[in-house]
């Protein structure tokens, strides 16, 4: 931890504009010297305009005050910036979930995340480049956390708390709950550097980060910074007897279950057959559609402040 100034652009999600730990916290930095300058959202896109203007605004710390949302508008802002422009990336959590803020340890408090932001060291960390369609269609985006695809990213993206519910209740009660939000299998075609499969699929997630939902994890062995996308694919099932078999891979994440693989890619390309229906995929915490998408890590991209004992380093593995 350094005790230095800071020029940094905080940038918050309108929505937040007025919460008044944030606004106390501001005063306290400023009156502490660090040099703020605040921006606030009116609507989506916001977020990764004012990050891309940070490298001419000369500041050397962007903080994102908001949920995963504006975190990954943030994110997106500052990938429009050169490599060695890009200002380092601080997170004060204000959204419902926070999955990425509350699964590095930052501080979830306006007062302590902010104090944290001025003095947590930089340490690089991977980035996930999707692009999703093709042809005049073709459009990248990027997120440093988790994206989920198939039926799963309609209810991660909806209801945290009903997912957490749905998972820890058993084989009935996920049944129940699954018929009731008319549960479909997403048929599609993976793609990666070392193999190949086709399969009728329940869940996808995407992981550089562990957790999405509200706290659900479903990438437990990621790290920020390998190099590496962790991957977790649920297949479909079609009664409910194969139900206590599926809960129980998903507590253990095995390399090749009966419905649960669970491995590692830096790419990982996703297409589906003409009459397939296209995948839900959550990006931006919304789910949207589409035919093929393409998730590749693009190693160390950014520099993020991270507790120096942040257990997604890698150098912070354990011998
Ligand atoms: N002034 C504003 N008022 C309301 N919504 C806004 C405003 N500015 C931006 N937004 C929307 O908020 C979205 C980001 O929300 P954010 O992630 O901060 O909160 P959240 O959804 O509550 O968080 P979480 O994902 O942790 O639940 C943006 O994509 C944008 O569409």
């Amino acid at each position: 931890m350094k005790e230095t100034q800071q020029r940094c652009l905080l940038i918050i999600n309108g929505k937040s504009a007025g919460n008044p730990a944030l606004r106390e916290a501001v005063e306290e930095q400023r009156k502490a010297g660090q040099h703020i300058t605040v921006r606030s959202t009116w609507e989506g896109g916001d977020a990764a305009e004012f990050a891309a203007q940070a490298a001419e605004m000369g500041v050397t710390r962007v903080i994102a005050c908001g949920g995963d949302g504006t975190v990954n508008e943030v994110v997106n802002g500052l990938m429009r910036l050169a490599h060695d422009q890009r200002p380092a990336l601080g997170i004060v959590p204000l959204g419902s979930a926070n999955d990425f803020a509350t699964s590095v340890g930052l501080p979830l408090e306006p007062g302590p995340a902010l104090a944290a932001a001025m003095v947590l060291s930089a340490s690089p960390i991977d980035v996930v480049r999707v692009t999703t369609g093709t042809g005049d269609e073709r459009s990248t985006s990027y997120y440093v956390n988790m994206t989920t695809g198939g039926f799963g990213a309609e209810i991660t993206s909806s209801t945290p708390k009903t997912l957490k519910r749905m998972l820890g209740g058993g084989a009935y009660s996920l049944m129940g709950a699954l018929k009731a939000w008319r549960h479909r299998s997403y048929r599609g075609t993976l793609k990666w550097e070392n193999g190949e499969r086709s399969a009728s699929l329940l869940l996808l997630a995407l992981g550089n980060g562990r957790q999405s939902g509200g706290g659900q994890v479903l990438a437990p062995r990621a790290k920020l910074d390998d190099g590496r996308l962790d991957i977790l694919v649920v297949k479909d099932f079609s009664s409910v007897l194969e139900l206590p078999t599926l809960i129980s891979e998903l507590q253990h994440f095995p390399a090749e279950g009966h419905y649960v693989s669970y491995f590692t890619a830096s790419q990982l390309v996703v297409t589906t057959q003409q009459d397939d229906p296209p995948w839900p995929l959550t990006l931006d915490g919304e789910a949207r559609h589409y035919d093929q998408f393409c998730v590749e890590v693009v190693p160390l991209a950014l520099k993020v402040l991270l507790p120096d004992e942040c257990t997604l380093l890698s150098a912070n593995d354990r011998h």
